[in-house]
């Protein structure tokens, strides 16, 4: 009986490959990428010829499939960036087959009419994601899961903070400020900068409380990094433009220091010289020391002294101790100053409206097509580039980290409990 179920449901799915694949559609999804290429006006016509992005590899991974093309002249790695939504509902389309490699997953020993039912109604809510990227060839990654869209904050470890989870496998990835110093973040408003920036220092201050210094600048009137202002790790916090001036320039004083400290010594770098402290400057909206948006001309030199200071840390900083992350929700032309940008080696852009901002953040196009969905951004460093979802903390999270940090305050962990006196009942008696 159970040999007969077999071979039938095995000869069907058989059957059913046959079918499908006479229809162009394949047991992944190539045929039908294909399809939505020639469909979607992504072919080139030569004279009597047709060009086609051509297929040259196809690798199965666990999260789904990779697909390397090799793209028809006339044609560049925008032209399909700008088809990913016709790609993506091509592939979500509900008209969803059943595969041989479906079938192979069904337990023959098991009620298969209940698991056929739930492989169909899986089939219909699956949502397939899609992430392309060029290497000299196209890259097609489908993912059979999309990327969560919580992940929960959780501290990294020495200078690695945590970035967030990748689509593969949903790895956890790090920011590593040894080996990249300087980032810039950018993105639209309401997409997660402040939040990446809370957990990056919150993830510092749980892993190296003794050693990190903060230089912090929240040009949003402070709403976003007020918390930090009592803290011992803060050496200076500005609210203002005129306020980040001085504070750029203290850590541009304590930059110098450390310069003429390894001089002295003979040490190229603090990690030759054993100095152990490294000192973070964080600009929440970089836009406001743009100096082409000043009205007055003293605002304008003083959004220019700063922008020159930030300039003067991003070039020699980063050998001595310094990091620069430089966030801002307008990513246009020159807001990031451009020496700052040259020596940032890692990117990470939220959602932007254009492909310019996209430019203008990570040098390529790209930000400007992922999902609206908060918190989901691009990672970019010089030879990798990851979508993933960053991690989200809450004030509650934010709070109980920085608590044994504040200045003035002896914080002890056993909790105060308070002895109300005690009820003396009195009975006075009187002589009659
Ligand atoms: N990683 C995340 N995961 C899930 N939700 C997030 C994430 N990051 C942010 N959010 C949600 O988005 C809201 C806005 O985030 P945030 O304040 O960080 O945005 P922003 O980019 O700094 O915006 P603005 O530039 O306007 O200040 C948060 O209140 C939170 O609810």
């Amino acid at each position: 009986m159970l040999f007969e179920i077999l071979t039938t449901s095995l000869m069907g799915g058989i059957a059913l490959k046959a079918f499908t694949k006479s229809r162009g559609l394949s047991s992944n999804d190539s045929g039908k990428i294909q399809r939505i290429m020639s469909l979607s006006g992504l072919n080139v016509r030569d004279g009597k010829d047709t060009l086609t992005t051509q297929l040259v590899k196809k690798k199965q991974y666990e999260w789904g499939w990779e697909y390397k093309y090799r793209i028809p002249l006339g044609r560049s790695f925008s032209d399909y960036e700008a088809k990913l939504k016709v790609f993506e509902d091509g592939l979500n389309n509900r008209r969803k087959n059943i595969t041989f490699n479906d079938l192979r997953q069904l337990n023959f020993d098991k009620d298969i009419l209940l698991q056929l039912q739930k492989l169909w109604k899986a089939k219909l809510t699956e949502q397939k994601e899609i992430e392309l990227s060029y290497d000299g060839l196209l890259i097609i990654r489908v993912y059979d899961m999309p990327l969560t869209r919580e992940v929960a904050f959780t501290p990294g470890e020495g200078w690695r903070v945590p970035v967030g989870v990748t689509r593969a496998l949903n790895e956890f990835k790090y920011h590593d400020f040894e080996l990249i110093p300087h980032l810039v973040l950018g993105g639209a408003t309401r997409y997660g900068k402040s939040n990446f920036i809370n957990s990056m220092i919150c993830s510092l201050l749980q892993s190296k409380p003794n050693h990190v210094e903060l230089f912090l600048i929240d040009l949003k009137g402070g709403v976003e990094l007020c918390d930090y202002e009592n803290i011992k790790q803060t050496v200076s916090i500005a609210y203002e433009p005129e306020e980040a001036l001085n504070t750029l320039q203290l850590a541009y004083e304590q930059m110098r220091e450390i310069q003429r400290e390894l001089r002295l010594k003979g040490n190229k770098n603090v990690q030759e010289g054993n100095i152990k402290d490294r000192y973070f400057i964080i600009v929440d909206e970089v836009g406001e020391l743009n100096p082409a948006e000043a009205v007055t001309r003293e605002e304008r030199f003083l959004k220019q002294e700063c922008q020159t200071l930030m300039s003067q840390i991003a070039r020699l900083g980063a050998g001595l101790g310094f990091r620069q992350i430089l966030a801002t929700q307008y990513p246009t032309g020159d807001v990031i100053p451009r020496q700052c940008k040259q020596n940032s080696d890692a990117k990470l852009s939220f959602r932007v409206q254009s492909a310019t901002a996209s430019r203008v953040v990570l040098d390529e196009t790209g930000a400007e097509l992922l999902p609206q969905i908060k918190g989901r951004a691009i990672y970019q460093t010089a030879d990798k580039r990851e979508i993933l979802q960053t991690p989200l903390i809450t004030s509650d999270t934010i709070q109980s980290i920085i608590l044994p940090h504040i200045k003035g305050e002896e914080v002890t962990h056993e909790k105060e409990t308070f002895i109300e006196p005690r009820r003396v009942d009195t009975v006075t008696f009187t002589e009659v």
